[in-house]
């Protein structure tokens, strides 16, 4: 049997149909721009009949990829099919990708036709997708929940009628692997033509087994063909994530013994661009581009890693498109890999012992601090660490008060060495109104040189977490502050910021 697995992506598709997930013409091209670098084989660039949205997408993707296969869902009607073949017509390869569902609850409550009918639209669709192209993907929707029987007849008569491809859809995520790998296997074993069309699987994530159903889709089943999406984006819990396919077959590329010509290095790219526009955040411990995929934060671990990346790594970071993987330091460490960063930073002390004193302070602080930074270390080797953490400039409380069309202001009350000032400024917005409150007390002249924020935890209740990165005197230090208002977490960034400057100045010249 082949052993060549064929990519199709349907992040443009399936994966828009997730709530809120909505990408604009331009936002489509520049990921199938990205899903074409990736060399995926097909890309499901939308539903040409949803509305004329959709269909100007898939023509501008039909005109600006070569190499992939670009694919137009629709339903099993002439006017879908007419508008998929028109919104394809700039495509160098194009395929038509249609359905109708097969399950005795969607034909009779949904559909409200009798299985013969449905056999007849099913024939009827593939005999007029074929005036416009050879590369017809036909899919029985509700298939894991379809009879067998009715599924052999129907998938049959689509083959013979010429659809090239057979995608066998769990629509509602409720196969579980083996039973789901069996059904192709006997659909392909009973139904006479099967070999003359590639197999196909497409899962959805309701249970947490979409990629799982997929791979035994393959491996059971005989499917050469996986339906997958970017972050395994999708309809309500999402399709089969495209990385974690791809990633099994490379990790473990003797059990499957199966190729793809995915370029694997693409994959953060792809991921980061796909969250970006679509505002779906990536979970931090999702497998392959999760933040943490490649991160270790506990001693025994980074102190493997150090030793050798493979006693805690499957698969190179720099494989998948990280730059490198990420020991974090923090109060797990060990000092193995506290010596290891030490050496990263160019720092070197002059003895075993004067390395473990700066591994207990590190130690300390970290039992105060979630994540310990690379300035942290430097603070901390340089005996600043309680200065760091120490506090010259405290906030007491912000009001700040901004409406469209008025100048921001923020009024600030903040101690210095434990005296209490009140600051009051405009600025272009509130956070710079705040920073100028507090600059017209502080007068650090210290210069912003970074501003970055992230939400902690998703939804609009959650905290904000701003960096602010201060220059003075060629010094540089992160200030970080969190709240869930992101102007008082801005002002929190910038007094951590300005404590750690002072503390520097402060060293080095004890009268300030
Ligand atoms: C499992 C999947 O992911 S399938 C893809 C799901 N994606 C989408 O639905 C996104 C795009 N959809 C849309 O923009 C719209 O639903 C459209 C343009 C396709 C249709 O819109 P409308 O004509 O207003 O119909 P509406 O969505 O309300 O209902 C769907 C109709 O299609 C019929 N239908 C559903 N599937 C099929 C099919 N595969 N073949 C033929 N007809 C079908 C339904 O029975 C229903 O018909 P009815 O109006 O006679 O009851
Ligand atoms: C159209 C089909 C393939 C689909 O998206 C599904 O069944 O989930």
């Amino acid at each position: 049997m082949n052993n060549r697995l064929i990519i199709f992506d349907t992040t443009l598709r399936d994966g828009e149909q997730s709530p809120g997930a909505s990408m604009t013409r331009e936002e489509k091209v520049r990921i199938a721009r990205q899903l074409e670098k990736l060399r995926v084989d097909v890309i499901e660039a939308g539903f040409a009949a949803a509305s004329q949205g959709d269909f100007e997408a898939i023509r501008a993707i039909a005109t600006a990829v070569r190499e992939p296969v670009v694919c137009s869902l629709a339903r099993a009607n002439d006017r879908d099919l007419s508008r998929a073949a028109e919104a394809l017509e700039p495509a160098a390869r194009k395929r038509i990708h249609t359905f109708i569902a097969t399950s005795p609850l969607h034909m009779q409550v949904k559909l409200r036709m009798s299985p013969e009918q449905v056999l007849e639209q099913a024939k009827l669709a593939i005999r007029f997708a074929r005036n416009f192209t050879d590369d017809i993907e036909f899919s029985p929707e509700d298939g894991s929940r379809s009879e067998e029987d009715f599924l052999c007849r129907v998938l049959e008569n689509v083959i013979a009628e010429g659809a090239t491809t057979i995608n066998f859809p769990d629509t509602v995520g409720y196969a579980v692997p083996e039973l789901y790998g069996e059904t192709i296997r006997r659909l392909r074993e009973r139904i006479p033509n099967s070999d003359k069309a590639v197999w196909s699987v497409h899962c959805h994530n309701d249970l947490g087994l979409a990629v799982a159903n997929s791979l035994a889709g393959v491996m059971i089943g005989g499917a050469r063909q996986v339906e997958c999406t970017i972050n395994g984006l999708g309809e309500r819990a999402g399709n089969t994530a495209l990385e974690e396919v791809v990633m099994a077959l490379r990790t473990r590329g003797g059990y499957f013994n199966l190729e793809c010509g995915i370029d694997t290095t693409q994959i953060v790219p792809a991921s980061k661009m796909v969250s970006q526009i679509t505002g779906f955040a990536v979970q931090p411990n999702k497998a392959v581009v999760g933040a943490n995929a490649f991160a270790h934060a506990s001693g025994i671990h980074q102190d493997g890693i150090l030793k050798a990346r493979e006693t805690y790594e499957i698969m190179r970071a720099e494989d998948v498109g990280w730059t490198a993987n990420k020991i974090v330091l923090g109060k797990l460490s060990g000092r193995n890999a506290f010596k290891q960063r030490l050496q990263e930073l160019g720092i070197e002390l002059d003895s075993e012992a004067e390395i473990n004193a700066a591994f207990t302070r590190f130690k300390e602080l970290a039992d105060r601090k979630a994540e310990i930074f690379d300035e942290d270390i430097m603070a901390l080797v340089s005996g600043e660490e309680a200065a760091a953490g120490g506090e010259h400039y405290r906030l007491v409380s912000l009001a700040q008060r901004s409406e469209t069309g008025e100048l921001p202001f923020a009024t600030v009350v903040f101690s210095i060495d434990g005296v209490e000032h009140s600051a009051v400024a405009t600025g272009d917005g509130p956070v710079d109104a705040m920073v100028n409150a507090i600059e017209s007390k502080a007068q650090s002249g210290a210069e912003l040189v970074l501003f970055s924020i992230n939400g902690i935890s998703p939804g609009t209740q959650s905290q904000g977490e701003v960096t602010m990165r201060l220059a003075h005197s060629g010094r540089i230090v992160n200030g970080v502050g969190a709240d869930p208002d992101i102007v008082v977490a801005s002002a929190k960034a910038y007094l951590a910021g300005l404590n750690k400057l002072h503390s520097k100045i402060e060293k080095l010249n004890p009268q300030v």
